[in-house]
C-alpha cells in the first residue's frame, strides 16, 4: 500500500480518488464490538475489502476510502467502549502470508504446481513457469490440463489420491518439445479427503545435473565437516584412516546428516583426489535413464540414443570416485547390473557385448535399514556384503547435541556471507533452544530452516521468537518428543482406570511443563501449543507450574 500518514492528513488531500489502507485495531473483546465497529464503516460509506481478526493481536481491516475520510473514522472509532488503539500496517496478514509462502515456493530449484479440488491451479513457483511456458499470473487459476496442454499425472492423483514418482512427462508446444518429470502427491483434509493435489517438477536439463555433478573446484575436505562431539570426532577419525585405503564404503545415517559431505571430504582425503568425484543420486530418475547414465549406450541401443553412443559415468569416472547415494532405492534389476560390476570389475553398455574394465572407488550411502530389507527380500544379501565392506554411521544430530551450536553457528555465517548480510547471529538462548529440538531432518533441516530466516528477515539477531515463527520447527519439536518415553501415565495396578478427565490432566501438566522449560515466556508457549497466553497462564496456575 503506497500511502503514508502524512498524504492522509497533508498535501495528499489534493487527490481526491478513493485508496486502499489497513488498519489495526487493539481490542478488549465485548460482545457486540464487532458489530459496533462495521457500524462505523457503514455510516461513514466506506467499503469494507477484507477483515481478520488475530486473537492478541488485533482486528485488521482493509478498506477503500476517500483518504480525507479516514481522519473522522479513526476519531469515531478510538470512541467505540473496548478499542484500546489503532494503527495504520503495510499489509493484511494473510497478504504478508501469500509473500512468505510465495517467497519459499520460489527458493526451491524444482517447480511446484499445486491444484484445488476442481484442477484449477491455486499456487505456482517461478521454476515451473520457466519449465512450462507460462507466468503466475496466467496460470494461476488456470484449469490444469490447460497448461499442461493434456492431462497431466497430477490430474490422475486428483482423482484417485494415488501419489508417484519421476513420471516421464511430454509437452507438444507445437514448435518444440518440453520434457520433465513430475512427482505428485495428493492433498488431504483432515477427514483424509483429497482436496487437491501438488506436483514438484524437475526439467529434463536439469537431470544430468541430478544425475551426476562432476565437481572438481570445491574442495570438501574433513574440515568441512563441523563437529565436536566425541562421537563425530572418533567417526571422523576412522573416516580419514579409511579413506587412504580403495575399500568399498558404506555410509550409513538419517537424511540429511552429512553423508554425500562424508563422502567427499573421503574423495579429497584419498588416492583419487586428483581423479573426478561423481555423485548419483540413485532415487532421481526412473529406471532406464539411471541405467543408460551410469553403464552408457552404444549406438542404436534405444530410439533417441546418440549417435555414436555414450559413456557411463563407471567409464566418465575413471581413476575417481563414484558415490552411489540412496542405494537403498536401487531396482532388483539395477541390483543385479550392480553386483555384477562389483563382482567382475568390469561393465557392458546397455546394447553392448563389450566388457569394459572400471577404475573407480565405490562409495555408497542410505538412510534405508537395509539388513530388514535383506529380511524383506527387497535387497540383496550378496549386494549388500559388497557394498558393506566397511561401514561408517554417522549419528542423528538429536544424540550429538553439542554439535549443534557449532553447526548452527558455522551455517548462519556461510548463508549470510551467500545473502550478502553480515552480523548476523544466534543469541544464546536461540542456540540453547535449537539444542532441545529433535531435528527429524537433521542438519539439511537446521541448514534450510537458518536460510528461510536470512531470506526473510532483516534482523540481525536471531532470538528465539524468531525461530518460534517458523512453524515447522515447532512441530518438529512435537514429532520427536511426543512418544511414550517423553510421557507417564499413573494407572493403579488394580487395573481400573481413572476418569479420562485426570488422565487428560496429567499428561496436559507434562506437556506444559516441557514446553515451558524451552520457551522464554508464557505468551511463547502459547503460540506453541496454539492456545492464548490466558489459556496458559490459568493452566499454569491449575498445575502449580509458577515460578
Ligand atoms: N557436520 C557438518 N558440518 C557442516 N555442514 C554439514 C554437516 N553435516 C551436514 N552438513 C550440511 O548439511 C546438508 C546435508 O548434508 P548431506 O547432503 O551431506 O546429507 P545426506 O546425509 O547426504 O542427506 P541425504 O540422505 O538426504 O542425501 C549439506 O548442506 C551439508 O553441507
Amino acid at each position: 500500500m503506497a500511502v503514508r500518514k502524512a498524504d492522509i492528513w497533508g498535501e495528499g488531500e489534493k487527490a481526491v480518488s478513493h485508496q486502499e489502507f489497513v488498519i489495526q485495531i487493539d481490542f478488549r473483546d465485548r460482545p457486540g464490538l464487532g458489530y459496533d465497529i462495521f457500524e462505523l464503516f457503514e455510516k461513514n460509506n466506506i467499503d469494507k475489502i477484507s477483515m481478520e481478526a488475530v486473537p492478541e493481536k488485533g482486528m485488521m481491516i482493509k478498506f477503500r476510502s476517500l483518504p480525507g475520510c479516514v481522519n473522522k473514522l479513526f476519531d469515531e472509532l478510538k470512541k467505540v467502549d473496548g478499542v484500546l488503539g489503532i494503527r495504520f500496517r503495510e499489509h493484511m496478514p494473510y497478504e504478508e502470508r501469500e509473500h512468505e509462502l510465495r517467497t519459499i515456493l520460489n527458493s526451491v530449484s524444482e517447480g511446484i504446481v499445486a491444484i484445488n479440488r476442481e484442477g484449477k491451479i491455486t499456487h505456482i513457483n517461478e521454476v515451473a513457469c520457466r519449465i512450462l511456458h507460462s507466468s503466475v499470473d496466467r496460470a494461476t487459476g488456470q484449469d490444469v490440463e490447460e497448461l499442461f496442454r493434456a492431462e497431466p499425472p497430477l490430474l490422475t492423483t486428483l482423482k484417485s489420491g494415488k501419489s508417484h514418482s519421476l513420471k516421464e512427462c511430454k509437452i507438444n508446444t507445437g514448435n518444440k518439445i518440453i520434457r520433465f518429470l513430475t512427482s505428485d502427491r495428493p492433498v488431504l483434509n483432515d477427514r483424509g479427503q483429497i482436496i487437491g493435489a501438488v506436483s514438484t517438477i524437475k526439467d529434463y536439463r536439469q537431470v544430468e545435473e541430478i544425475l551426476s555433478r562432476v565437481e572438481r573446484s570445491r574442495a570438501i575436505t574433513f574440515d568441512s565437516i563441523i563437529h565436536h562431539s566425541p562421537a563425530m570426532k572418533k567417526l571422523v577419525e576412522t573416516a580419514k584412516i579409511v579413506a587412504r585405503g580403495s575399500s568399498t564404503i558404506l555410509l550409513r545415517g538419517e537424511s540429511g546428516t552429512g553423508k554425500e559431505l562424508f563422502a567427499r571430504a573421503i574423495h579429497h582425503e584419498s588416492s583419487r583426489a586428483s581423479g573426478p568425484f561423481i555423485a548419483v543420486n540413485c532415487a532421481a530418475l526412473p529406471d532406464t535413464l539411471l541405467e543408460s547414465e551410469l553403464f552408457g549406450y552404444e549406438e542404436g541401443a534405444f530410439t533417441g540414443a546418440n549417435r555414436g553412443g555414450k559413456k557411463g559415468l563407471f567409464e566418465n569416472a575413471r581413476r575417481g570416485t563414484l558415490f552411489l547415494d540412496e542405494i537403498g532405492e536401487i531396482s532388483p534389476q539395477m541390483q543385479v547390473r550392480l553386483l555384477r560390476v562389483l563382482q567382475e570389475g568390469t561393465i557392458r553398455r546397455v546394447g553392448g557385448a563389450k566388457e569394459i574394465p572400471v577404475d573407480v572407488r565405490i562409495l555408497a550411502a542410505t538412510h534405508r535399514d537395509l539388513e530388514e530389507m535383506i529380511e524383506r527380500g527387497e535387497f540383496r544379501e550378496d549386494l549388500y556384503y559388497r557394498l558393506n565392506v566397511i561401514p561408517l554411521k554417522i549419528p542423528p544430530l538429536r544424540e550429538r547435541k553439542e554439535d549443534i551450536p557449532i553447526i548452527a553457528q558455522h551455517l548462519l555465517r556461510n548463508i549470510a556471507v551467500k545473502h550478502g548480510k553480515k552480523g548476523i547471529h544466534l543469541t544464546r538462548e536461540s542456540l540453547e533452544l535449537l539444542m532441545s529440538l529433535p531435528w527429524p531432518g537433521n542438519v539439511r533441516q537446521l541448514e534450510n530452516m537458518l536460510e528461510r530466516i536470512v531470506n526473510v528477515t532483516d534482523v540481525t539477531e536471531v532470538n528465539p521468537d524468531l525461530l518460534y515463527e517458523w512453524e515447522d520447527l515447532c512441530r518438529s519439536k512435537f514429532n520427536g518428543s511426543l512418544d511414550n518415553k517423553y510421557f507417564s501415565l499413573h494407572i493403579p495396578v488394580n487395573g481400573e482406570w481413572p476418569p479420562l478427565k485426570d488422565i487428560v490432566a496429567q499428561v496436559e501438566k507434562q506437556v506444559l511443563e516441557k514446553v515451558l522449560k524451552t520457551c522464554k515466556s508464557s505468551r511463547q508457549a502459547g503460540r506453541v501449543l496454539g492456545v492464548s497466553n490466558t489459556t496458559i497462564l490459568n493452566k499454569m496456575k491449575k498445575y502449580g507450574l509458577e515460578q
